[in-house]
């Protein structure tokens, strides 16, 4: 089975920012994930993260404000200067904290002047940064509407006129639901593009297993597809982030 990392941002957030690593930590998690580490100092974050002995295994291109600010500049044409001062700081972020992903937005947009200035920031980007691996999600219209990359095929084509090794799909099993209603299904025609996944239960997007997704169906065809990346866990708790980890448990026990 994958390794398991804990989305900061939204995971023991009963918690300051610098104690959520090692409450992860003991709670098995292996790594972690922080959607937005912009507002708070590296070193810090990286401190806490050697202490505990975790990973961090994705941080987001800034913006985005999780609170309700733009969701990034990928495809937007009029923004492309703004895209790539945004993705240099990623990049120091990303390099202070040794994360192992950057997660690019796409930002609001439509049609093929969204898709080619996508294509072209992306180009750009993964020549600026060879070494850095960096990912595209589709992210689900209910969710963010009017947000350009929503749509599995759509990444598809994105990454096939990219080209680029360094360049591959997240996928969000909660997405993926939201979206296809075939998690499975995606997984199957898409599995092979991805570098990272994310896990909820759909709909509400609380804790996995609660929902519409048959996870234990879902690890198992990720398992046999050789996928050798992290699985974090990306959810709004129902309660205490303590009280619903039992998933995780039933998870690892049936290895
Ligand atoms: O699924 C999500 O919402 C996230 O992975 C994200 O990056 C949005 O900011
Ligand atoms: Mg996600």
């Amino acid at each position: 089975m994958a390794r398991f990392a804990a989305n900061l941002t939204l995971l023991f957030n009963e918690l300051p920012i610098l104690d959520r690593f090692a409450a992860a930590r003991r709670a098995g998690f292996q790594g972690v994930e922080i959607l937005f580490p912009y507002d708070l100092a590296a070193g810090e974050l990286r401190q806490a993260a050697r202490k505990s002995g975790m990973d961090v295994v994705l941080i987001n291109c800034p913006p985005p404000n999780w609170a309700g600010g733009p969701r990034g500049f990928a495809a937007v044409p009029s923004l492309q200067d703004r895209f790539r001062r945004d993705f240099e700081r990623a990049l120091r972020v990303a390099e202070a904290l040794s994360a192992r992903h950057i997660h690019i937005m796409s930002g609001k947009g439509e049609g093929p002047a969204a898709r080619d200035c996508m294509i072209a920031n992306l180009k750009w980007a993964t020549a600026r940064a060879p070494h850095a691996s960096l990912t595209i999600e589709p992210i689900n219209q209910h969710d963010m509407p009017g947000y350009f990359m929503c749509d599995y095929d759509l990444a598809a084509e994105v990454l096939d006129a990219v080209d680029a090794p360094n360049l591959g799909l997240q996928f969000d099993a909660y997405h993926a639901h939201m979206i296809t209603g075939d998690v499975l299904g995606t997984w199957q025609a898409h599995g092979h593009r991805v570098h990272h996944i994310q896990i909820a239960g759909a709909p509400g997007r609380h804790e996995p297993r609660e929902g519409d997704i048959d996870f234990a169906a879902f690890f198992h065809a990720v398992d046999n597809s050789g996928y050798q990346g992290w699985v974090s866990a990306e959810y709004s708790p129902r309660t205490t982030t303590e009280a619903g980890l039992r998933w995780m448990a039933a998870d690892i026990a049936a290895e």
